[in-house]
């Protein structure tokens, strides 16, 4: 067996922060670096502005919702900047509170300089949106302490029926960044949000998907100082990781150097699923690949994948027989491979002979989940790869919301000292250290049967290599989702399959 490598995550993901701790990084750059918030505040505008000017010329009429908290400043300062940009902008202050914050109030001096502000005091002064100018919603951010109602829920009401672009600014007014809305809450629909320093939770969580649209995140240069040493439990994974993991092969390397995956599934009529595993698990890199699978596959196994042995089963149509293990360096188990009562018996026994971690998915999971008791003789640090509803299973439970489901996931990872990668938009992968790492590529094509099994087979291939298990999770669900995002633009989503993912891998 190869040892596995040092888990090298730590130096290579982006923190996702609470509300209180981006407030504290706020106050902590404004005290250390040091800079007047006032400052702090046109830095973050001007970095909304060069995202937006980027994307839209001065053509495209503007009008700015402002709040009057440091959001609403922030949209006024933005204001200013377009307007001596020569965009043709509008500036509309909802009066929802009798005074604004201090960094409002300055930049509601400055503005009133230049132009005249239009004051929303009741439902008859919002504008009529008709022909559609560009919104910019700087109506609340992470300061929202309630949800929004009266004239700001009428506004926000106003501006989703608008069939017009809108750019939240930091985050949605309306949308709580890292706790649950309730489902009658009023909250903005943007087609773009433009975060400051760092993704917000909500951003990850299905419920809230239309009221983030796409995102992305501009740099506001909040203290490094701050960020590394602020404990968080949520990360986000970006491209920063693909630079350590991707190290040119040794000159004087072989097939043995880089591992012997073994992967086992496959049953009659399901065959295709264990191929898939197989593909991308020698894509990924392992040196040497082994497939068991029942005797109806081996034909197909050693047609449609010369590269790699077949182990036949006995049986004809499924799995049964325990793998001699001592050959391999990883095992991968699940795609493919149904659950019948003498399959289960092979996992169970093959479970109690493992001493390294394993990955298991599909029906691997549904045997789980059927038999908890096979869940505490898991090695530490096996990963399973579920989708929502096989997580559910191995719950025994649902969730109320996404909150909670990435409340029960963690528990649940720690629990059982297991990795769990949680497939989906932003795949979650939770670590038994009590982190949940959100995944940033990926799209919708993928949502294509078969795609959870190439997966299965990066993971297992990364590991064969002797890749840290936490590593190969999070790695190995990163480049899965670069190489769909690939496919996707070759052949657009809808026409994307699985075998399009394994043709785009690229290290
Ligand atoms: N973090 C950073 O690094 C930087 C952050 N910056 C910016 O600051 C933003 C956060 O600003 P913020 O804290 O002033 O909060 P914000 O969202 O503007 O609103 C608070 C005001 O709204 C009120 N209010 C609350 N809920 C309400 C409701 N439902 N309906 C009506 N009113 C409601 C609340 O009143 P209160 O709760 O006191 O009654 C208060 O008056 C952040 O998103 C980013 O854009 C950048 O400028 C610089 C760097
Ligand atoms: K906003």
């Amino acid at each position: 067996m190869l040892t596995f490598g040092h888990n090298m995550l730590k130096s290579f993901r982006m923190n996702v922060f609470s509300v209180s701790q981006i407030r504290d990084w706020d106050a902590f750059t404004i005290a250390h670096e040091p800079i007047h918030s006032i400052d702090l505040m046109e830095r973050a505008s001007s970095a909304f502005v060069r995202w937006f000017c980027a994307r839209f010329d001065d053509r495209c009429p503007v009008i700015v919702f402002c709040g009057m908290g440091n959001n609403g400043g922030d949209g006024l300062a933005i204001s200013r900047m377009l307007l001596q940009k020569c965009y043709n902008v509008r500036t509309c202050v909802v009066k929802h509170s009798p005074k604004g914050s201090a960094d409002f109030s300055r930049n509601l001096e400055r503005l009133e300089s230049l132009t005249a502000i239009e004051w929303i005091e009741t439902a008859a002064d919002i504008p009529t949106l008709l022909s559609p100018p560009i919104v910019i919603d700087a109506l609340l951010g992470s300061g929202l302490s309630r949800p929004a109602e009266g004239l700001m829920a009428e506004v926000i009401q106003r501006i989703n029926d608008a069939q017009t672009p809108v750019i939240s600014v930091d985050i949605a007014a309306g949308l709580f960044a890292d706790m649950p809305n309730a489902p009658s809450d009023s909250i903005i629909k943007p087609t773009h949000t433009v975060a400051f320093q760092c993704p917000k939770l909500a951003f990850f969580q299905p419920q809230c998907a239309e009221f983030v649209g796409e995102w992305d995140i501009v740099s506001i240069g909040l203290s490094e100082k701050y960020e590394l040493q602020t404990p968080t439990s949520y990360f986000y994974t970006d491209a920063a990781i693909i630079e350590p993991f991707t190290k040119a092969r040794k000159k004087y390397s072989h097939k043995g150097s880089f591992g012997h995956a073994l992967l086992i599934g496959g049953s009659y009529g399901k065959i295709g699923s264990i191929v898939l595993s197989a593909k991308a698990c020698l894509r990924s890199g392992a040196g040497l690949l082994t497939v068991q699978a029942p005797q109806c596959g081996y034909d197909i196994i050693q047609t449609s994948i010369p590269e790699a042995m077949v182990l036949p089963d006995w049986h004809w149509r499924i799995n049964t027989a325990v793998p001699n293990i001592e050959p391999y360096s990883a095992i991968g188990i699940g795609p493919g491979m149904g659950q019948d009562p003498q399959t289960l018996l092979m996992l169970r026994e093959l479970l109690t002979l493992l001493t390294s971690p394993i990955v298991l998915d599909a029906d691997a999971l549904n045997l789980l989940s059927k038999h908890p008791d096979m869940l505490t003789i898991l090695p530490k640090n096996s990963i399973l790869t579920p989708h929502p509803k096989e997580l559910q299973r191995l719950l025994g439970q649902s969730w109320k919301d996404d909150y909670e489901k990435l409340t029960l996931l963690r528990d649940f990872s720690q629990k059982y000292q297991l990795i769990v990668c949680l497939k989906g938009a932003h795949t979650a992968v939770a670590l038994p250290d009590g982190s949940i790492h959100f995944n940033s590529t990926g799209n919708p094509g993928m949502a294509t049967g078969g795609s959870g099994d190439v997966l299965t087979g990066i993971i297992t291939g990364l590991l064969a290599q002797g890749m840290h298990p936490t590593d190969a999770a999070v790695f190995g669900v990163f480049q899965h989702g670069k190489a769909g995002d690939r496919a996707a633009q070759k052949c657009t989503q809808p026409a994307l399959i699985a075998s399009d993912i394994i043709n785009e891998m690229r290290w």
